[in-house]
């Protein structure tokens, strides 16, 4: 994707647009609001705005798989092997190459040094007394989430190596999935006649390429733990930073035939002489005792944990080696609570934990590796899937760690009223789950920094609910706290210009907090529209109630949620202001897409809310509520006939029913209410809310005009298209294709037998996204026909397990809940 690096442009108030392009619907009043709250926050507040419009971060397509396991932290490597997006406190992120940060390999026969070697295409200035600039032709890279291989041929010297990058992302494992280590097995290959003596020397600066590095007080020593017959030795990294202090280790596991040696400390910033000519001398390090001095301010440092073994003739050999990082202890950006991470809950919350957890690594990534293959196997083998399918599935994945993730461990003698407000004394299990599978956040994506942005977790709930159903669990009793507490602060919104409250009760937030403020305090973090009155959030969250009972069985969580379902529907129903069943759009922004107007019934908005009403029916029947079943069933009647005689035009549902110039526009996430009923088994015929033939002839239209009449059917499909076959160009973002929209829309046309299409519209995003634009690991919300794009690294797109989970449903419907699990409140 190299040659797009100067041509590709941004949405929003920075793009690199031409006037003319810029939808009529940005009015300079907002942008002159937006930009007066940039300045007070960034400026005089000296905060970073949760949204920078002002200061994007420059595309870089240079990513590869992420290290590290869930909420711990991650270090994302390049593809090329470096070590170059560090997210350590939590949900900030910093993009910087760290050029000490690398795998050297010394190679030596008959006690002679005959190859010495950074494994790193560079020829950076630093550290000038190092070989750099390996052929890259020699080097091939490999990804499939949370695994990655790198294989180098050294030129000359008939020996492979093959790096395996492991991090513990294990479905269905709350304890493992959570650490903050990644391991990389050396497998090495000796092709030649001859012995080789192998050395991997593995070397990292103190800190993440930040001013931080310099600030003085980091310091190393050397640590070896022994347990269970297992030895581990290697350095620690000491960071005495005022915030969030961490330690790093660098690691490597001892077995028979196998050495291991260290450099505790040296310079980065120097030729890098001395540790070169020490490796270079007899393939292993000097080994010094003792602690390093602590870092002047100004100075960096480093260290170097080297494995060396003999391969014999024809053989091979494996060397260990981890990278572990331990930040128990975290402030967010308001420094007012301290939080602790939940692998503390295993390893300890003293800071001293690196040892432990070098060892732990070492020693059950085999058992890691196990259950991943076992996890990938059925898919990567299912001969009916495509490659491509198998490499979105897994690797849109990296986003579960690598979306400035957060996992907390909530103390034992926490009480309700430490969490968040009087909302928590009212759900009964609400302590028990978050006790015991701990809080858990992601953000909307690395540029919009919001945690758990609820209307786009929608789409990416699948991936959650399928792989770790317990933190979807968790993360919905978060939002049904919210919902029941109220935030009575005013402010101004920025799109509106008026002044509300930041949070009402009983309607769902649109997130959960800024990772630099203090989220689950302080939700909202989003302030360019008043979201109270947004459509789609409570709908969204009726919706994930019963799918994830449905798909999880859990009848306490459908008990303590109903009560909060009851109530995000009576506020909905408020804006159903003609009394037809059907809710109305507002005739502004207020919902997922929030710069495309809406007025009137909607697609959109409409068929989400005929979904929940559909769902509210299932659960109050499931629960043993007769009057609600009633009333709900009495509007899914009257609100059915609403939909189809407002909004069906004999082909699709139209966008609104406002009779505008665009209302007729063609609407890709126009069936997303039948998506989430398809994806509970609520689509049967005697129970289907949408007529069938209308579904299938909408997605079919779809296919035709947003897919095959958008770029040569080769990008997915755009949000909006006219029926004549052109973009609707009314908003930004009805010109946009959202990567996450259309793995859902895929997901859609497979659960109603459109396989070939559904596949056809998912692979022209994956195309798009991972080989054309090089995008890979950091895939964007949107992007538009003409090589413009809208927020890198963002969590829609994890949607795609739900193409997973229909074509799971194909073949093995999930079963039933029982009766009893059906209904807990009557067995
Ligand atoms: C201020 C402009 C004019 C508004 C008016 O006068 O009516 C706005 C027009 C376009 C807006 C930008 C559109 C893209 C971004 C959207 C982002 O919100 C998050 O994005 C998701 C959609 O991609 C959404 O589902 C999620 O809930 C939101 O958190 C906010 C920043 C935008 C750059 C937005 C900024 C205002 C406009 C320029």
């Amino acid at each position: 994707g190299g040659n797009c690096r100067a041509s590709l442009g941004r949405i929003g108030l920075a793009a690199r647009r031409s006037a003319g392009d810029v939808p009529e619907a940005v009015s300079p009043l907002t942008i002159s609001s937006y930009f007066k709250w940039w300045y007070k926050k960034t400026r005089i507040e000296k905060k970073s705005a949760f949204i920078d419009l002002l200061c994007a971060v420059p595309l870089q397509q240079i990513y590869g798989c992420p290290l590290g396991g869930i909420g711990g932290g991650t270090i994302t490597r390049g593809w090329r092997g470096e070590f170059c997006r560090w997210q350590l406190n939590p949900g900030k992120y910093h993009y910087e190459t760290v050029i000490t940060d690398q795998f050297t390999v010394c190679l030596r026969r008959k006690g002679q040094t005959v190859y010495q070697q950074v494994l790193s295409v560079e020829k950076p200035s630093a550290l000038q007394g190092w070989n750099w600039g390996y052929c890259g032709r020699y080097a091939f890279y490999h990804a499939l989430y949370p695994r990655a291989w790198m294989v180098y041929e050294l030129p000359g010297q008939n020996v492979v190596l093959t790096c395996r990058q492991i991090s513990p992302v294990i479905p269905h494992d709350y304890k493992d999935s959570s650490l903050p280590v990644g391991v990389f097995i050396w497998e090495v290959e000796n092709n030649s006649e001859e012995p080789v003596d192998v050395s991997i020397m593995f070397t990292l600066q103190n800190g993440t390429g930040t001013k931080g590095d310099g600030s003085g007080g980091h310091w190393n020593e050397p640590f070896a733990l022994q347990d269970g017959g297992e030895r581990v030795t290697g350095v620690l990294l000491h960071h005495c930073t005022p915030i969030n202090p961490f330690t790093f280790a660098v690691a490597a596991r001892e077995k028979a035939g196998t050495v291991i040696t260290h450099l505790t400390a040296f310079d980065p910033a120097g030729s890098g002489r001395d540790v070169w000519q020490d490796l270079l001398q007899d393939g292993k390090l000097e080994s010094p005792i003792g602690k390093s001095k602590r870092t002047q301010k100004g100075e960096v440092t480093a260290a170097a944990v080297c494995a060396s073994c003999m391969v014999p003739a024809r053989g091979h050999g494996t060397l260990e080696l981890a990278l572990v990082w331990d930040m128990p202890r975290v402030h967010f950006g308001s420094k007012e609570r301290l939080h602790l991470r939940r692998y503390t809950r295993f390893f300890g919350s003293n800071g001293d934990a690196a040892p432990a957890l070098s060892h732990y690594a070492l020693t059950h990534y085999k058992e890691w590796e196990k259950k991943i293959e076992a996890w990938q196997k059925p898919i990567l083998e299912d001969s009916q899937l495509p490659s491509w399918y198998k490499s979105a599935l897994f690797n849109e994945l990296y986003f579960m760690t690598d979306g400035g993730t957060i996992w907390l461990d909530l103390p034992p003698d926490c009480l309700p009223q430490d969490l968040q407000g009087p909302g928590a004394a009212k759900l009964s299990h609400l302590l028990p789950v978050l006790r015991e599978y701990g809080r858990f956040a992601y953000l909307e994506g690395q540029e919009y920094r919001m945690y758990n942005t609820y209307d786009v977790h929608f789409y990416a709930s699948f991936a959650l609910v399928m792989l770790w159903p317990k933190l979807q669990i968790s993360l919905q009793y978060d939002i049904a706290v919210t919902v029941l507490n109220e935030d009575m602060q005013p402010r101004q919104y920025l799109v509106c210009g008026k002044t509300a409250q930041v949070k009402l009760k009983n309607v769902v937030p649109h997130d959960i907090g800024d990772p630099d403020d203090e989220p689950w305090q302080r939700v909202n973090a989003y302030l360019m529209h008043d979201t109270a009155n947004w459509k789609d959030l409570n709908l969204k969250f009726v919706l994930q109630v019963y799918r994830d009972y449905y798909l999880t069985h859990d009848a306490l969580y459908l008990q303590d949620m109903w009560p909060v379902c009851q109530a995000v529907m009576e506020s909905e129903l408020k804006f159903d202001t003609d009394n037809d069943g059907l809710i109305e759009n507002g005739g502004t922004a207020d919902q997922t897409y929030d710069a495309w107007v809406v007025n009137g019934a909607s697609a959109y908005c409409g068929g989400l809310w005929l979904a929940a009403v559909r769902m509210m029916c299932e659960m109050a029947e499931v629960l043993g509520d007769a009057e609600t079943q009633q009333k709900y069933g009495a509007i899914l009647q009257k609100g059915k006939e609403s939909f189809e005689r407002l909004l069906w035009n004999g082909k699709y549902y139209n966008y609104d029913s406002s009779g505008s110039s665009t209302s007729s526009s063609i609407m890709s996430d126009q069936c997303a209410g039948q998506w989430f009923l398809g994806a509970c088994g609520l689509d049967q015929k005697e129970l289907e809310v949408f007529p069938k033939s209308h579904i299938v002839s909408a997605l079919k239209t779809i296919f035709e005009k947003n897919v095959m009449s958008f770029a040569g059917g080769t990008m997915g499909a755009v949000n909006g298209m006219r029926p004549d076959g052109v973009p609707d160009t009314s908003s930004v973002q009805s010109s946009e294709v959202w990567v996450g929209v259309v793995y859902a829309l895929a997901a859609t046309m497979i659960q109603e037998g459109l396989v070939q299409e559904g596949f056809h519209t998912a692979e022209g995003c994956y195309r798009t996204v991972w080989e054309n634009l090089g995008m890979a690991f950091q895939t964007p919300e949107a992007y538009c026909e003409k090589k413009v794009y809208r927020s890198l690294a963002y969590m829609r797109p994890l949607s795609i397990w739900s193409m997973q989970l229909a074509l799971e449903s194909k073949t093995r419907r999930p079963p039933s809940p029982t009766p009893t699990q059906k209904n807990p409140l009557h067995p």
